[in-house]
């Protein structure tokens, strides 16, 4: 496989939800990074935080090497210097836009330097290519979640991070999924830190798989 060896997720944190704190600690391989759990362990919070949208009360975050948030050095990156690229369980496609814009709304966003990918290419490698005209909501479940996909890939992420890519689909297009997710992995060198809250659906892809 062609990713970075190297630990990408280093992760130890204490987390603050409502009352609740959540203390998570992840440190991954290369590649695909899987955190698994029980619904409202903290899970999405956690990939917030990995994110920038959600300020751990303690403890230190890296990815691929990078310090994103170190509480007792006070290095806290705002989100567009972290660079994530993140498929939120929801997916959270703009309605108003057209797939073409929703994927290059990222793109447009990013450094020059991190428009790595282009529209065309992303289009083919996830097969959405035919969709570039449509709306959201005339997509189905599996055509959205790739467009969501794209859409990250093509904001120029150094990683991304998907939130239970696969519970919402059939059987069938949940094995699509996985290949495409490994694919991704293979394809563009992106450590991965997915959610689910069933180890049997990521225990085959993901190289390491996180309790929480
Ligand atoms: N903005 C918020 N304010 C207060 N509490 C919150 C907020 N967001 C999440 N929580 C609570 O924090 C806990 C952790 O939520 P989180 O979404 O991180 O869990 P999760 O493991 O991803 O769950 P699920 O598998 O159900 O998505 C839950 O109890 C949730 O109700």
């Amino acid at each position: 496989m062609s990713f970075d060896p190297a630990p990408s997720f280093d992760i130890d944190v204490v987390l603050a939800r409502g009352q609740r704190e959540f203390p998570v600690r992840v440190a991954g391989g290369g590649g695909i990074t899987a955190l698994v759990g029980p619904s409202g362990q903290g899970k999405t919070s956690t990939l917030d935080a990995v994110a920038g949208l959600l300020r751990p009360l303690s403890g230190h975050i890296a990815v691929g090497g990078t310090v994103l948030f170190d509480a007792a050095r006070g290095i806290d990156l705002p989100p567009e210097r972290r660079a994530a690229g993140y498929v939120f369980q929801d997916l959270r496609l703009f309605p108003h836009l057209s797939v073409a814009d929703n994927l290059l709304f990222g793109w447009r966003q990013a450094a020059p330097e991190r428009r790595t990918l282009a529209l065309d290419e992303v289009a083919g490698f996830l097969d959405i290519a035919p969709l570039l005209a449509r709306r959201p909501h005339t997509l189905s479940g599996g055509e959205a979640q790739r467009v969501a996909i794209g859409r990250a890939l093509l904001s120029g992420p150094r990683f991304l991070l998907m939130d239970e890519p696969l519970t919402a689909l059939d059987p069938a297009r949940r094995e699509g999924v996985i290949a495409l997710i490994a694919r991704i992995r293979d394809a563009f060198a992106l450590p991965v830190l997915l959610v689910s809250h069933q180890q049997d659906e990521v225990a085959r892809l993901a190289d390491a798989v996180v309790g929480i």
